[in-house]
């Protein structure tokens, strides 16, 4: 009888093989069942099957269906070609897909079960691997409404297994063609199960990713002890270039609010790695926005009179970005303001707070967070790896939300500052929607200052 399929979970080396509880497995060994098997394909065919999908409760309306087979996806007997390096010594033996070379990034676990587009699009994952704990991604594809930003910034993707078909009524294009495309590195085939437990244990880990055969596993293994995230500021390398204007709302078929409010504000966002649905829920809610570079100065945004400033998410160490904490220096107190997660550090900051690396940090679309105002729990949408430590903070500062997982800060408030806060993506994209109200209390804060 054929052995089960098995897959390592063990990093296929290790330097420290004591810490390894489960005997090397080779991966040549893995076995697919005959029913699972693809049949032979060219390269990025389509195939094109008589699919009837129903398109909703009651309707017989049918769609042609086309599901790509991914051209980048190579079959199950594939053999290992790249090498996940990670500072602490062990590395792991996975299968590419996207583009080919070398990237070193520091890898982060990312536990949202849909939405891989909009995450590998959303800007403040600059320097980052991702590492997605749902174990099969791309049934979906792409399409070019998911994009958050005009690319991946990321520095790659890691996965358990990828669809080798792609089938949905909005997919344009498989994902390992669209990362390829992109530049874009990504693997597959590896335990990101047994990763995930290493970065809960040790922390976040730097590592290095390669497809080169020529780099010895000691070579890339000291690239990754080199790299650093911490104090390197990333947000000028995501950020716009010039001032634009966004008025584009939540599209009808997704929204879900009541938005017909009658009022107009103008909202200066600063961009400091800003997704587009967090403007459109500023548009859907009935501000008018000028986007302007992360280096804008205060002045120039002061001379505009907006009703209020946002400050958006942006990727890396908000402790090292002193330029951007001066600006809303000069703005807090002068304007309502709305962070969120970068935007709300370098408030903290401003504010005369600090902010620390937590250990693994929040990524995903189901974290709870109580919002001590309103006293409920709200599964919100995470990603971020530094917090403001609300000791650090003056009187006057509130906490108005806390992670229920490790009870860190998770919203700020100062009423006569007219301030508040986010550390999470009330935006959602990917996420749930129960932090949306947040926008409406940004517009109530400027209707009430407009007096
Ligand atoms: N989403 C964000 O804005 C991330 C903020 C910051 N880069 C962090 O990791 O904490």
């Amino acid at each position: 009888m054929a052995a089960a399929p098995h897959y390592c979970a063990v990093p296929t080396k290790s330097l420290n093989p004591s810490r390894c509880s489960l005997p090397r497995q080779n991966p040549s060994s893995i076995l697919f069942p005959k029913t699972l098997a693809p049949p032979p394909l060219s390269s990025g065919a389509a195939i094109t099957r008589p699919l009837k999908i129903k398109a909703a409760a009651g309707s017989n309306q049918s769609f042609n269906s086309t599901i790509y087979a991914d051209a980048s996806v190579e079959r199950p007997w594939k053999t290992s070609d790249a090498r996940l390096v990670l500072e602490d010594g062990s590395i792991w033996r996975a299968k590419s897909f996207g583009a080919s070379g070398a990237q070193v990034g520091e890898v982060v676990f990312n536990t949202s079960l849909t939405g891989y587009q909009e995450i590998l699009t959303d800007p403040s994952y600059a320097g980052q691997f991702v590492l997605m704990t749902n174990p099969h991604i791309g049934n979906t594809g792409v399409n070019p409404d998911d994009e958050e930003s005009k690319q991946c910034f990321l520095a790659g993707l890691v996965i358990r297994s990828l669809s080798i078909c792609t089938s949905n009524w909005r997919c344009t294009e498989p994902l390992g063609d669209y990362l390829a495309k992109r530049n874009i590195m990504a693997i597959y085939d590896v335990d990101t199960r047994a990763i995930t437990r290493r970065l809960r244990e040790h922390g976040s880990l730097i590592g290095v990713l390669s497809t080169e055969k020529s780099q010895t596993d000691d070579e890339l293994l000291e690239v990754a002890r080199k790299w650093k995230i911490v104090g390197v500021d990333l947000i000028s390398g995501v950020s716009c270039t010039a001032p634009y204007v966004w008025s584009e709302e939540t599209d009808t078929n997704w929204e879900f609010i009541d938005r017909k409010l009658g009022e107009t504000f103008h909202v200066v966002a600063y961009d400091f790695g800003i997704k587009h649905n967090i403007l459109r829920r500023l548009a859907s809610y009935g501000c008018k926005i000028t986007v302007v570079p992360s280096n804008w100065p205060a002045l120039e945004t002061l001379k505009m009179k907006p009703d209020g400033v946002f400050l958006s998410n942006g990727p890396g160490d908000p402790s090292a970005v002193p330029y951007a904490v001066e600006t809303v220096k000069e703005i807090i107190g002068k304007i309502p303001v709305f962070g969120i997660c970068m935007g709300h550090q370098l408030l903290g900051q401003a504010l005369g707070g600090k902010t620390f690396k937590m250990k693994f940090g929040h990524h995903g679309g189901n974290h709870p967070v109580s919002n001590l105002r309103s006293g409920r729990v709200e599964i919100s949408a995470q990603n971020h790896n530094y917090a403001v430590d609300p000791a650090t903070l003056p009187p006057g500062v509130e906490v108005t939300h806390v992670n229920l997982n490790d009870h860190s800060c998770a919203g700020l408030a100062c009423s006569e500052l007219k301030l508040i806060s986010l550390q999470y993506h009330p935006e959602s994209s990917p996420g749930p929607h129960d932090s949306d109200p947040a926008f409406g209390e940004f517009i109530q804060l400027m209707r009430a200052s407009r007096g």
